[in-house]
Formats: structure tokens, sequence, C-alpha cells
């Protein structure tokens, strides 16, 4: 391994290869059909960064992150964190690796048991790694640690969720989630129940921990001026796929694929400038997992589309730093700073995507 490399992928706590899953669904008297909820995902996250993953509702956001948590066994593809492979681990490995990635849930309503009480909530997953905080006292300092993490009183600790408002519930469920010292946090929609006001306080915590703490997240949201605003690289889902990655700002205000174009020029800004010149307005419905278009998953609805896109699975385009786009590079996501998408036939400029260009 290269220095460059060896110092690449030091920083690169997951990387996920080709990964595939698929549901067999019940069809009618003909048996069970095939959903390929992930079909081929390639990504990765750095350590302290935060990556957007982002697309329709059925697209597959939820069955990567329940992959990623290991509640789903994937059917091909590796996943590694930090070089190793969670899947092939039994046993007190396995304890371990569990604690290093968690999940806060989008309705803090819904996902606290109303019967326990903030400090049980938090300090619930010690009973399954005893080894961290082996004593009564140990776990209570542990308890107050991380009620002051996130913004919490000692004395909220003996509360129920029912007496805590949203935004503080979502804190109870951010605090169970850092209280095993994670490395990576699957943020599954984690603002969008909440008021906008307190939309920005959970979203400044959230950024204060990841400075303090250095812990990754994935975020997954369908509220694409939060994600502009907290993510550093965005991950752009359709039909199972990972079609578009780069950073924000490339993503944001250059997209490559024609679907991550419509997605940001439908997004409300609020600032003229950037306003987009033009709405892209996408064609059709969202096709069925069950039954997904032949060639480019994206063909049905692009306006792009040629007859090459019904017949052949686009391979990757990258941007590069000189705004040129070439065929045939890495897997889409593994790359470091690399704006990559799966198209034929790429949005070539801002302009072309319908995205205000600024003088
Ligand atoms: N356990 C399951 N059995 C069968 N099909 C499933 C199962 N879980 C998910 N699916 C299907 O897999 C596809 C992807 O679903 P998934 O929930 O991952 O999408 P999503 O992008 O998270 O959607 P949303 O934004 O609405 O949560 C959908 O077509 C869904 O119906």
């Amino acid at each position: 391994m290269s220095i460059q490399t060896q110092a690449m992928s030091e920083r690169t706590v997951l990387e996920v290869q080709d990964l595939a899953k698929t549901f067999h669904v019940a069809s009618g008297a003909s048996g069970t059909r095939e959903l390929k909820a992930l079909d081929g995902i390639n990504l990765s996250v750095k350590r302290g960064e935060t990556l957007g993953l982002v697309g329709e509702s059925g697209c597959g956001k939820s069955t990567l992150a329940r992959t990623l948590m290991m509640l789903e066994q994937p059917d091909g593809g590796t996943v590694r964190f930090d070089g190793q492979d969670p899947f092939a681990l039994r046993g007190k490995s396995l304890r371990d690796w569990r604690r290093r990635v968690q999940m806060v849930f989008q309705d803090p309503f819904a996902s606290l048991n109303a019967r326990m009480t903030a400090g049980q909530i938090i300090t619930e997953p010690f009973a399954t790694h005893k080894d961290l905080y082996p004593t009564k006292a140990a776990r209570k300092q542990r308890l107050n640690e991380l009620l002051e993490l996130v913004g919490l009183r000692i004395t909220d600790a003996d509360k129920s969720p029912q007496e805590f408002s949203g935004g503080q519930r979502q804190r109870i469920g951010i605090a169970r989630a850092l209280a095993l010292g994670p490395d990576l946090i699957i943020l599954d929609e984690p603002v969008s129940a909440l008021d906008l006001s307190v939309q920005a306080q959970v979203l400044n915590l959230l950024n204060d921990l990841q400075q303090q703490l250095g812990v990754s997240y994935i975020f997954i949201s369908h509220d694409l001026s939060v994600v502009r605003h907290v993510t550093d690289r965005v991950a752009v889902m359709y039909l199972g796929r990972i079609i578009e990655t780069g950073t924000t700002q490339q993503v944001f205000d250059s997209p490559l694929h024609p679907y991550t174009a419509s997605l940001m020029s439908a997004s409300p800004k609020l600032d003229p400038a950037l306003r987009p010149a033009k709405r892209i307005v996408l064609q059709g419905e969202l096709p069925s997992p069950l039954d997904p278009p032949s060639g480019c998953r994206f063909r049905t609805r692009c306006w792009k589309a040629e007859s090459i896109c019904s017949v052949e699975r686009p391979e990757s385009r990258v941007r590069e730093a000189d705004g040129k786009i070439s065929l045939g590079m890495p897997a889409m996501g593994v790359s470091e700073e690399q704006q990559i998408a799966e198209c034929h036939f790429p949005v070539e400029s801002a302009a072309e995507a319908g995205l205000a260009v600024s003088a």
C-alpha cells in the first residue's frame, strides 16, 4: 500500500462495495418476486465527516441503514468497518463491533420506551457491554457525562420521555446513541419530526458533538436544505443504487446526474441568487423496484435519455478538477473528493441543470 493510499484508508471508517440486498416478495399464485432494494451500493465514510444520503421514498435508504446496522443480512458485496468485515465477526468481536455503529431514529415520540426513565433509556446499551462501565458508580458517571454532552440536566435522568419536548426527546436518543462511544452514527431523518426552531438546535448539537468527539455521521434526509447545511459529502440514491456522489458543494451547485439536477432544481431556496433559472420537472412516477427499467434505471423519467439508456447500464463518469467529464473511474463513493455519477449523458453545467449561475 502506498503511503498516500494508507493515509486515505486510515481516514476511512466505513467502506461499502457492491452491497446488494434482495427481498422476496409474495406475488399472487405465482409465488414470490425479487425486489432488489440494494443493487450494488458503493460508498465510503471518513472519520469525523457527515455523508448525506438522499433519494425518494422507497429508493432503499432505510434498507441500507439497516444493513449497515447488521439488522439485515446482505446477499452480496462487502462492508468494511475500519478494514474489518462485521458480517464475518462472531461472539465478543461482534459485540464489540456493534457498539461502534449506532442509529438515531426519526420520531423521538415513537422511538423511546415510555415505561423507562431517560436515564434507563440512555444507559440501556451498557447491559450488553458490561465491561465498559462495570460498576454502578462508573455507569452513573457516564450517564451524567452523556446528559451534559447533549445539553440535558442531571436531574432529567429520572423523568419519563413524556415529560420532555420533542427536541429534548431527540437529545435523549442522541445520548443513547453516544453511550458506548460509537465511531459512526446513522441519523435517519433526525430532525424532520421537529419544529423548525428546534431543528436548528438539534443540528447545532450534532455538529458540536462531531467537533468534540470526531464521530462520523450518515445523515439520511428528504430535506435538501438541511442536507446542504450539515453534510460534507452527499450520496444520491435512486432505485437501490447510488447514482451520484461528491462533495456537498459539487452535488448541489453542479450536479452531474440529471436526477440530482432535478432534485436540486425542485428544492426550495430562500436566497433569490440560488433559485433555479428553470425548474426541471420529472416525467412520470418512480418505477416499482419489483420491475425496474432496463439499462439506466432513471431513463423512464429522464429528459436527456437516448436509446442507449434503455440498453446499457451507464458506467461511472467523473468530473475532473478542470471541469472536464471523463469515463470509467473507480467505484462510486470510494474515492476521496471526486464527483462521480452513473449516467450516459451527464449534465455539463449548472446552467444545463437549471441552476442559477452567479454572474
Ligand atoms: N422487509 C421487507 N420486505 C420486502 N420489501 C421490503 C422490505 N423492506 C423494504 N422493502 C422494500 O424495499 C424498497 C426500499 O425500501 P426502503 O424502506 O429501504 O426505502 P427508503 O428509501 O428508506 O424509503 P423511505 O424514505 O420511505 O423510508 C421498497 O420498495 C420497500 O417496499
